[in-house]
């Protein structure tokens, strides 16, 4: 198992919001990560992600082939319009550009889930990335009113147009994912046979700033999504790294974008339910010089009041469930206060 062993800290760390990263000259000690104890990266590799497009005919085992493997992937084929992903990544810069203290006027507040700062995870760390997130788990009415008290209409109507396309597109995927194991609607008893999975959709916007020295800050620690799954657009700046993990050499794979495709991660919820079938990804994102970065995940999740647990008929005779039940709201606590060892915690002995 990877670890990020050096950052490990018993407190939950405040960092201070306020700092405007691109007027950062230089990459201050607070954003120097060591990060020796990791895999090394895959310079010279052409190995790439699985790519799958949606209308394969084959497309149930190459997906199940791929959650169980990299647990990570690209989707091709998807019908998300083009136009309607331009003006997410126009709207997400259009914030991103905002002068600090307008910017603030949606940070979001203790014990939220939505609103603008760094990413939760880093309350578990000492140091602060190279990055800056907006997360909207509701509508971001509320919060793009502060910020544009005349003219929020524009950003919230691309943003929850965005997230409904997504959310469709995350349940098909999710329903193919689970049909590769044999898993059918009636098996699921939080959700209603219909059409669409029901679940918890989060939309969040990643901006990572030009950088004077990538070679010592990070954009994103390395980390597993916690949700079931996460539909990533990483735009076309290249930052994303995955960890190649089922091959005796664990390392480091950068993510070559397919034009157009849009990138699927297995998340620590998916992990549970699907009883260890499924392996959450562990990926982190590199800053650059030359160039901004904006990214943008797309989280799915079960509905806030259901336990997830490992499905009965995932379970063997013999191994039982690997995992204890979690709702979401309990999971992210978790994982912000453990970071990677959320998962273990709720391994059954
Ligand atoms: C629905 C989610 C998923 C969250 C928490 C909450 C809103 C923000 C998401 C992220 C985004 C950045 C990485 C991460 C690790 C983080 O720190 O914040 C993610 C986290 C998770 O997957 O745990
Ligand atoms: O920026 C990226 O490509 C990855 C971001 C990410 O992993 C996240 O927000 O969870
Ligand atoms: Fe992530």
């Amino acid at each position: 198992m990877v670890s990020v062993s050096g950052f490990r800290t018993h407190t939950t760390h405040v960092h201070d919001n306020n700092q405007d990263l691109s007027s950062v000259q230089e990459v201050s000690d607070s954003f120097t990560w060591l990060l020796d104890d990791l895999p090394p990266g895959d310079s010279s590799s052409v190995e790439t992600i699985p790519v799958i497009d949606l209308t394969d005919p084959d497309i149930v085992n190459r997906i199940g082939h791929a959650c169980q493997t990299w647990g990570v992937f690209q989707i091709t084929g998807h019908g998300v319009p083009v136009g309607l992903i331009d003006r997410l990544e126009l709207q997400g810069r259009r914030f991103f550009s905002l002068p600090i203290d307008q910017k603030l006027k949606a940070a979001r507040r203790p014990g939220d889930l939505s609103g603008y700062g760094q990413a939760p995870i880093l309350s578990y760390f000492e140091k602060v990335m190279w990055s800056e997130g907006f997360t909207m788990a509701e509508s971001p009415a509320n919060l793009a009113c502060q910020v544009w008290p005349d003219d929020y209409t524009e950003f919230c109507d691309v943003m929850e147009e965005y997230k409904k396309e997504m959310k469709a597109l995350a349940s098909k995927i999710m329903w193919l994912m689970l049909s590769s194991l044999v898993i059918c609607k009636e098996d699921l008893e939080w959700s209603e046979p219909t059409e669409e999975l029901d679940g918890s959709a989060v939309l969040h916007l990643n901006w990572y700033p030009r950088c004077p020295d990538p070679s010592r800050a990070i954009g994103m620690v390395p980390h597993t999504d916690s949700t079931f799954i996460t539909i990533l657009y990483p735009s076309s700046t290249a930052g994303l790294q995955v960890l190649q993990a089922h091959t005796a050499q664990a390392h480091w794979v950068s993510v070559d974008r397919v034009p157009g495709s849009l990138i699927i991660n297995v998340g620590d919820l998916l992990h549970i339910l699907t009883n260890g079938r499924f392996r959450s990804s562990l990926h982190q994102a590199l800053v650059n010089q030359d160039k901004p970065r904006f990214s943008a995940p797309f989280f799915f999740g079960p509905p806030k009041d259901t336990l997830i647990g490992p499905l009965i008929k995932l379970t063997d005779a013999d191994k039982g469930p690997l995992y204890r039940a979690v709702k979401m709201d309990e999971y992210l606590g978790l994982k912000k206060k453990h970071y990677q060892n959320a998962l273990n915690l709720l391994k059954l002995a």
